[in-house]
């Protein structure tokens, strides 16, 4: 039967932009304004003047925690792109401080849904036919809905069940919209002799565009389930929806409908009889396969992806987000994987620089110092009780504030390795996702070459190899230096921690002078003017002279202190 319900129970206002008569110019106002009191909020945070009872750091925390909500709340109101774009944010710990990140990772799609009357128009401008031609039944509840689209279940007229999902109407004018108006904010934040120092606004600009653009070409997201499902055909324990591309347009996608119990509705797991543990550890291969064999990967993999046939095979939604990465790339993770387990900063800092996660500087001496000192005293435990999002924590640690920046296909690995991490400690609070990964890794890797043999012996072959190259490079390196040395070009950079405080302490004592100089004039105005009865000017001299005053007893009690270093 077919089952049709006009439905007005989703009209929803209570969002601006997804009111008919909302304007091009007040989106540009709304986005505008939205940007400069962020911009104010963040100017204020700087200010110790504007913590009432003076500022301590867990003052700053609560503010920026406060802040974070009003930006998640704003980016929701603002609608689909705001939400998408907040997303992608949730993952660069790397660009942004941590209570906003943590903040922005908890935008969910909470939208309203549009009405089925609009589900029809769509799929009969897409696919040419109407509903009752083209499906057997059709439900007009949808079983999801998000930003960019919702989902429906529906029958063929062969039988066959399946999953339809259908773009939001408008989707593309408001991105057009929303991007041109976020492409000037980005050329505005790149000018800024601050915001824009050290940071790729418009390189991120870019980034995001790609990544929306595709996000809503559903012809790509089906290419993309049947590249994964390929990439899985040998696994029984993975099932990926077939795609119904007889039914599939840019903006309607109908896969097979492929059921499952939530991989985070855990009661319910343990009703069906399945082994969480079990569930834990398939998720986390199913991963590092993704990675390091196909260099193929889920990028956006929460709790609402990833679900559980009833048999115990996992099932992936969801291939609007996809990551790739090229097998030199995978090598390169390999590489890093192993210069962390040793302790090495050094190979950590050049695979990094190679994987292009951190650009190559004239000195590098500080990042690999920083890198080291994480290597020594974060991960102290062994390399197989670490966790990952304690890990991509210390290294957006260490990238936050860096004149460097992480390309998105790597933060992409690190959230979809932290998120994994949560659902599998979710499912197994022993869960460990580096106890899975190193074996992992290692067959993978002797696999992957397998007339290579023992793959630490490799590595350590390899190394070893460095080691000798780095030796005969020795005589070549000391002659450059030489070199460099006679024709002046060396550029030799000290520190002294003594002269600068000597130089402080200089530079204290001019202010102080000019300190006094301004308290003695306006002394001096002071007193003329009460002789010659200017009362309350004399007043109004006499504070700033005595706020002066104040000034100069702290300088004066700031040189004490420095006296007392020497
Ligand atoms: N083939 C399918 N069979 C059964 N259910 C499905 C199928 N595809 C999607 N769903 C259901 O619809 C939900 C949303 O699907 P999907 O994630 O593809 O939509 P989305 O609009 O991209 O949502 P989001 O952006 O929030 O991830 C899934 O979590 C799943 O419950």
């Amino acid at each position: 039967m077919y089952r049709k319900r006009r439905s007005t129970a989703y009209k929803d206002n209570a969002y601006r932009w997804n009111r008919e008569n909302y304007s091009r110019t007040r989106r540009f106002f709304d986005i505008w304004f939205f940007v400069f009191s962020l911009m104010a909020g963040f100017w204020l945070n700087k200010k110790s003047w504007s913590y009432p009872g003076g500022v301590t750091e867990e003052k700053r925390i609560a503010r920026r925690k406060e802040q974070a909500v009003w930006i998640r709340n704003t980016l929701l109101e603002l609608g689909p792109t705001f939400i998408k774009v907040g997303q992608l944010f949730s993952t660069r710990a790397d660009l942004f401080p941590s209570e906003y990140v943590d903040e922005l990772a908890k935008l969910q799609d909470k939208v309203p849904a549009f009405s089925y009357e609009q589900v029809e128009r769509i799929i009969e401008q897409e696919l040419g036919k109407t509903t009752p031609e083209l499906f057997h039944s059709f439900d007009p509840i949808p079983i999801a809905a998000a930003s960019l689209g919702q989902v429906h279940k529906a029958t063929l007229h062969s039988g066959e069940t399946v999953a339809v999902k259908v773009q939001r109407p408008g989707l593309k004018k408001l991105f057009e919209i929303d991007l041109a108006i976020l492409k000037g904010i980005t050329r505005y934040f790149q000018s800024h002799p601050e915001i824009g120092r050290g940071r790729d606004w418009l390189g991120i600009y870019d980034e995001c565009c790609r990544i929306l653009w595709e996000e809503i070409e559903y012809l790509t997201e089906g290419r993309n389930a049947d590249t994964f499902r390929r990439n899985f055909r040998a696994q029984d324990w993975v099932k990926v929806p077939r795609v119904n591309w007889r039914y599939t347009s840019p903006r309607v996608l109908t896969l097979e409908y492929v059921p499952g119990i939530k991989i985070s509705h855990y009661e319910a797991l343990e009703a069906a009889g399945l082994d969480r543990r079990a569930l834990a550890r398939q998720g986390a291969e199913a991963y590092l396969r993704q990675l390091l064999n196909d260099g193929f990967f889920h990028a956006d993999p929460h709790p609402g992806n990833i679900a559980v046939t009833p048999d115990g095979a996992l099932i992936f939604y969801d291939f609007g987000m996809m990551g790739q990465i090229k097998t030199g790339v995978r090598e390169q993770l390999m590489k890093t994987l192993f210069g962390i387990a040793q302790k090495d900063a050094g190979q950590v800092v050049t695979s990094l620089i190679e994987l292009g996660a951190i650009a190559p500087t004239d000195d590098m001496g500080p990042v690999r110092r920083s890198i080291q000192y994480m290597l020594d005293h974060f991960m102290d435990k062994p390399f197989e009780n670490q966790s990952v999002s304690a890990i991509s924590d210390d290294l957006y640690e260490i990238a936050y504030n860096q004149p460097f920046r992480f390309p998105a296909t790597f933060t992409f690995v690190m959230r979809a390795f932290s998120t994994l991490e949560g659902v599998g400690k979710g499912l197994d609070p022993e869960f460990n996702f580096m106890e899975v990964a190193k074996p992992f890794a290692m067959e993978i890797m002797t696999n992957g070459n397998g007339s290579q043999g023992n793959t630490f012996l490799n590595e350590l072959g390899r190394q070893a190899a460095q080691v000798s190259s780095t030796a005969l490079g020795l005589p070549r390196r000391l002659e450059d230096t030489l070199e460099k040395l006679e024709r002046g070009d060396m550029r030799v950079r000290t520190r002294s921690i003594e002269t600068e405080r000597l130089l402080r302490r200089q530079s204290s004592i001019q202010l102080g002078t000019i300190y006094a100089l301004i308290i003695s004039a306006f002394t001096l105005s002071a007193t003329l003017l009460l002789i010659n009865h200017y009362l309350w000017l004399a007043v109004i001299s006499l504070l700033v002279a005595g706020g002066m005053g104040v000034v100069l007893t702290r300088l004066i009690l700031q040189l004490d202190r420095y006296d007392k270093m020497f």
